[in-house]
């Protein structure tokens, strides 16, 4: 299921169980799932699916229990080594004594990058996210959404392959959130990279994506592939049409009983 000729990521009867002193959950069950180079792809699914386990085994955070990741031809340990990621998580984890290019050039500097060049490249990422004239104010002096936008201008420093986002949106009110999708849409129309997006709104799933791969509880598994053919660039416009509706309508009733 969800097979693509030339993958970027590439999931093979991936399982994985945690154990605990007592117990042990299968958190995902042989989910095997292709995602090509360039693609915007959506994970979604209700609360203990295996959205951010899935996330986290294709970072290397974590190691399946069984079957094979692939990120780009290498393992996903070798892919991290290699820089291939950026991640965004669903708090923008920012160092709130770093003014807000200093946050974005950390892992800049980490990586040996020169300060001119950490600046030149700060000020671009400022502009990509629309931040421009806030590079010297500190992350407490922002905006939740603003935040995020810093959190991920910095993921995009090392400028990764691949975009892992977790929930990035989910803390967010529903108009800032609306609008930071239309911006994320726009970042990656620049940046072009391959993104995977954990969510469990359906609307927001839709609205992103090329694909939707739906999962389902209990143990975590793909249950569908949607793909969404609307076009782009997408508007606040589409959200009203039939098309959306029909889309959001239709990945709605796969849970239906779930
Ligand atoms: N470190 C862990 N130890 C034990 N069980 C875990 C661990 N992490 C996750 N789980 C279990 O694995 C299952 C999947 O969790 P996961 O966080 O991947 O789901 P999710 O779809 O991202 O959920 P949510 O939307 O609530 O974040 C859940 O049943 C969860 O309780």
């Amino acid at each position: 299921m969800g097979k693509v000729a030339w993958p970027e990521i590439e999931l093979t009867d991936v399982s994985m169980r945690y154990a605990t002193d007592s117990s042990e959950v299968v958190a995902l069950r042989q989910v095997s799932l292709d995602i090509a180079k360039g693609e915007f792809v959506s994970l979604l699914g209700p609360s203990g699916c295996g959205k951010t386990t899935l996330l986290r085994l294709m970072a290397d955070l974590l190691e399946p229990t069984g079957g094979s990741v692939k990120v780009a031809g290498k393992t996903a340990g070798e892919a991290r080594l290699a820089r291939k990621y950026g991640i965004v998580f669903q708090n923008p984890v920012l160092y709130d004594w770093r003014k807000v290019d200093d946050n974005i050039m950390l892992p800049l500097e980490l990586s040996g990058v020169g300060r001119k060049e950490r600046k030149r490249k700060a000020g671009e990422l400022l502009e990509l996210v629309g931040l421009k004239d806030f590079g010297d104010k500190y992350p407490w002096q922002l905006s939740g959404g603003m935040q995020q936008r810093v959190a991920i201008a910095r993921a995009l420093a090392m400028e990764p392959e691949i975009l892992l986002m977790d929930e990035p949106f989910s803390a967010l009110d529903e108009f800032t959130r609306e609008r930071l999708n239309e911006e994320l849409l726009s970042i990656w129309s620049k940046v072009g990279n391959t993104v995977v997006f954990v969510t469990h709104s359906i609307s927001e799933a839709v609205f992103l994506s090329d694909r939707v791969f739906v999962l389902s509880p209990h143990p975590g598994r793909l249950s569908a592939v949607v793909d969404v053919p609307l076009p782009r660039p997408r508007t606040k416009e589409l959200r009203g049409g039939e098309t959306f509706f029909r889309l959001v309508s239709d990945i709605r009733g796969r849970f239906e009983g779930v």
